[in-house]
Order: structure tokens, then sequence, then C-alpha cells
């Protein structure tokens, strides 16, 4: 069984959904289990947990352009694993949601991608051409924001997570199959 670890944080429940698309990816692979992770309530079994993932993704809302400060501390407290490259060659990839457009998402997945290789982990990016770039585009599009480094996904800010776009979700449950895929063949190659 492979295992995929989705940790996140979520302060207002839309990051949260695009974990739970993220999730619903990772776990319709066949061979593989998917678990969501809430950072900012690790206890040491879940972090024994995060440690015996073959890959986790991680998570946050794009708050003053970057990830949430509990994201951040989540962040810092995983330096004990640092010390140990305790998840050192596991796969890793990077959500991220925000109100605006660009809102500058890139920064939070570029931070994630930085501290996963702080990490040792190998960064998967998404793997998907973007959407909604030409005349016959529109926000339905699977990557309708036009990532490659993770999935973005964007929610008004006067709306609740129940009015996200299909798009972005299915875009988040793309990454949670790559991620699933490529774990399996990575441990499928090392046995
Ligand atoms: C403190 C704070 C800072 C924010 N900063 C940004 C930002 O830099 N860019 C942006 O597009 N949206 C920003 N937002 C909006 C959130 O990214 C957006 O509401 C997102 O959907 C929140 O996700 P969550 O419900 O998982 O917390 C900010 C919201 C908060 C509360």
């Amino acid at each position: 069984m492979t295992k995929i670890a989705i940790a996140y944080h979520s302060g207002y429940g839309h990051t949260q959904r695009q974990a739970e698309a993220v999730h619903a990816g990772a776990a319709a692979v066949a061979g593989a289990s998917a678990k969501l992770y809430a950072v900012d309530a690790l206890d040491d079994a879940q972090w024994a947990e995060l440690d015996a993932a073959d890959a986790i993704v991680f998570g946050a809302p794009t708050y003053m352009g970057s990830a949430s400060a509990k994201f951040k501390e989540f962040m810092d407290a995983s330096s004990k694993r640092w010390f140990t490259q305790a998840w050192k060659d596991k796969l890793a990839a990077g959500f991220t949601t925000s109100a605006s457009q660009s809102g500058d998402k890139l920064a939070t997945l570029l931070q994630m991608m930085v501290f996963a290789n702080q990490h040792g982990m190998l960064w998967a990016g998404l793997g998907l051409m973007p959407g909604n770039n030409n005349s016959q585009g529109s926000v339905h599009d699977l990557n309708r924001l036009g990532g490659f480094i993770g999935a973005m996904a964007q929610a008004n800010a006067d709306q609740g997570a129940e009015a996200m776009l299909e798009s972005d979700l299915k875009t988040a449950t793309h990454l949670g199959a790559r991620v699933a895929e490529t774990a399996a063949a990575l441990r499928r190659g090392r046995n």
C-alpha cells in the first residue's frame, strides 16, 4: 500500500475543500491509501504517520503573499525531522487557495517547494497544461489558473468553500492522483 499524507492548514474551509479534492484523487489510485492531516493539531502519532508516508502533499491558504502562519509553524516544527533528514527521498507536492486570481499564490508554492527540498524530498509539479489561456478557454478549464509547480485554487473573498469552482477542485484531484501514481512507481523501483 502506498501511503499518501495530505498535510494542510485552512483558516476558513477553502483550502480544506481543496485538500479533500487532493485526498479523493490519491485515494482513487489502486493500491494507495490517503489521509488528511490538519497541521495545526498534529499529535505525536500523526507526526509518526507523516514520517512513514511515501509522499506528503502540503497545502495552505495564501495569506499576505505566503503560506499561513499556522502552516509556517508546522514548517518550523518539522525542523526536528530536518536534523535527521527523516523525510529524505519522499515525494512532495503542494497546493494553495487564495481570493485573488493571482494573489501571489506562486510565492506560497515556491515556499513549499523550497521547504520540501530542505528536507531532501522529491518535488512533483502539477503536470497539467494551463487552461483558460486562449479564446476558447473558460474558468471551467482544468488548471484554469495556469500553475505548474502545484495546484492553485481561487475562492471569492465573500463566499464560502461550497462556492469553489469544480475546475479548481478537479485540478487538485489530478494532483492527488499524480502523486499517488508517482509514489507507487518510486516504491516499485526501490523494491
Ligand atoms: C490574513 C489573510 C491574508 C490574506 N492574504 C491574501 C493574499 O495575499 N492573497 C490573496 O489572494 N488572498 C489573500 N487572503 C484571502 C485568502 O487567501 C482566501 O480567503 C482563502 O480562500 C482562505 O483560505 P482558507 O479558507 O483555507 O483559510 C487572505 C486572507 C487572510 C485571512
